[in-house]
C-alpha cells in the first residue's frame, strides 16, 4: 500500500459516510486506520466494550465507538514528510473578523470566573470559546496531513462518524492508559508560548493551576480502594507545538482491568477542562459559556485494545527468538486543540484554566495562542 492508497482508503470511506478514525500516537511514526463496515451507531454502554471511543464533554452525552473487531484495520508507517510545498503556507493569524466582539466576551466571563472564585464558589475554572474560520479549500485530507507533519509529539487523529461529523485535533494531554495491571496519566495545565528560551520560568498562577490539577487526580485516585499509586514525578516544562505546559506524570497499579471504568469516571472531567470543585465549576460552565463544547474537552482513543506484542525470549544463545502475546491496552486523550470541520468551515475550540490571579486580556491571548496550534495548518 502507497501513501496516496492510504488516504485514499480515508476519502472513500469518507464519501461514504462510514465510521472511520485515523490516529498516531505522540512520538510514533505509525498510523492506525479503524474502518467501520456498516451503518450502526455503537453507542458506548459500560467501558467493557473494545474499540476507539469518542466521548463528549458532558456526562450525560452520547459516547461513540467503532468496534476493533468487525471493522477493516490498517496500520501504515507516517513518519516521512507527508505534504506538498503549496500546502505548507497557512497565512491565518490571531486577528479576524469578529475578533474584537470575541474578545469582549471571552474576557466578560472570564471575570466572571475570576469574581465567583473570589467570592470562593470554587477554586478554579476553565473557561472556553470557539471560533469559526471559513476555508476556502475544505477538503479534510490536506489538513490532516499537515497535523501529522507538525505535531509529532502530540495524538494526532480524524475521526468522523455520522452522529458526531468530523473532528481533528492533535492534543498534547493523555487522560489514561492501562496495559495488564499497570496505569499512566497525567497533570498537564499552565501555559506559555515556547520562544525557545534554555530557562523556561513559571509564573505563580501557572505553577498553582496545575498543582490544583496534580491534586484532584491523586485525591480522586486515593478514593479508589482498586488503585494503588506508585510513582509521581516532579511537575516538568512539557512542549506542545508553539506552546509550553506544565505536567506531572502519575502511574500505579489498578487491581483488575476492569477497574479501569472506575478511573476513567474518577478522572473525566479533570480540573485542566472542567474546574475545582468539578460539580460547581460545571454548573459556572454550563450557565455561562453560552455554547455548546461537544466533545472538544471530551475523551477518544483505544479501550481494551487487542494488540500484538512481540517480545524478545531470554534464553542465551538463541539469538532473535521472539514470541508474540495479545495484550489488551487501553490509551486515551483529552480532545483539546481540536476542531470540527463541516460545511466548508472549521470551528475550532479553545479554552484555558481560570484562578483568582488570572487576568482576562491574558487569558484571551492564551486562547489566541492556542488556536494557532490549528489555524497553521488551515490551508486558506
Ligand atoms: C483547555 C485547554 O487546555 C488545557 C490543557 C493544558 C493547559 C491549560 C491551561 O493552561 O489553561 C488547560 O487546562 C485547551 O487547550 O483548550
Amino acid at each position: 500500500m502507497t501513501k496516496e492508497d492510504f488516504f485514499q482508503k480515508i476519502q472513500q470511506q469518507l464519501k461514504a459516510q462510514k465510521a472511520f478514525v485515523c490516529y498516531r500516537k505522540p512520538g510514533q511514526a505509525l498510523a492506525n486506520l479503524l474502518l467501520q463496515q456498516d451503518y450502526t451507531a455503537h453507542e458506548l454502554t459500560d467501558f467493557s466494550e473494545n474499540g476507539f471511543v469518542f466521548a463528549p464533554f458532558d456526562r450525560n452525552g452520547k459516547t461513540y465507538l467503532i468496534p476493533q473487531n468487525t471493522s477493516e484495520t490498517i496500520q501504515f508507517e507516517l513518519a516521512e514528510v507527508l505534504i506538498t510545498d503549496e500546502e505548507t503556507s497557512s497565512d491565518y493569524e490571531g486577528s479576524y473578523v469578529g475578533a474584537e466582539e470575541d474578545q469582549k466576551d471571552h474576557e466578560l466571563l472570564v471575570q466572571k470566573g475570576i469574581d465567583a472564585i473570589r467570592d470562593q464558589r470554587f477554586r478554579k475554572v476553565v473557561l472556553s470559546r470557539s471560533e469559526l474560520v471559513e476555508l476556502n479549500d475544505p477538503s479534510p485530507m490536506p489538513i490532516f496531513k499537515k497535523l501529522l507533519q507538525k505535531y509529532r509529539e502530540a495524538f494526532v487523529y480524524c475521526w468522523f462518524h455520522p452522529k458526531t461529523g468530523l473532528w481533528m485535533g492533535a492534543t498534547p494531554e493523555t487522560l489514561l492508559q492501562v496495559e495488564r495491571d499497570r496505569f499512566e496519566t497525567m497533570a498537564l495545565a499552565g501555559t506559555q508560548v515556547n520562544k525557545g528560551q534554555e530557562q523556561i520560568e513559571w509564573g505563580q498562577k501557572e505553577l498553582e493551576e496545575q498543582l490544583l490539577v496534580t491534586d484532584f487526580i491523586l485525591n480522586a485516585l486515593e478514593g479508589l480502594p482498586e488503585i494503588k499509586i506508585g510513582e509521581i514525578s516532579k511537575p516538568y516544562s512539557a512542549h506542545a507545538g508553539t506552546l509550553l505546559h506544565i505536567r506531572t506524570d502519575i502511574s500505579g497499579k489498578v487491581s483488575q482491568a476492569e477497574d479501569q471504568s472506575k478511573l476513567i469516571e474518577a478522572l473525566h472531567p479533570t480540573p485542566a477542562v472542567c474546574g475545582l470543585p468539578r460539580k460547581e465549576a460545571l454548573e459556572f460552565i454550563q450557565k455561562h459559556e453560552h455554547y455548546d463544547r461537544e466533545y472538544y474537552s471530551g475523551f477518544l482513543g483505544e479501550l481494551n485494545f487487542k494488540t500484538e506484542k512481540k517480545r524478545n525470549g531470554n534464553r542465551r544463545n538463541q539469538e532473535n527468538q521472539q514470541f508474540s502475546a495479545i495484550l489488551k491496552q487501553t490509551s486515551l486523550y483529552v480532545n483539546l486543540r481540536c476542531m470540527k470541520l463541516k460545511d466548508g468551515d472549521a470551528r475550532i475550540y479553545i479554552g484555558g484554566g481560570i484562578t483568582r490571579d488570572s487576568d482576562p486580556a491574558h487569558e484571551w491571548m492564551e486562547t489566541v495562542n492556542k488556536a494557532q496550534t490549528m489555524k497553521s495548518v488551515l490551508v486558506k
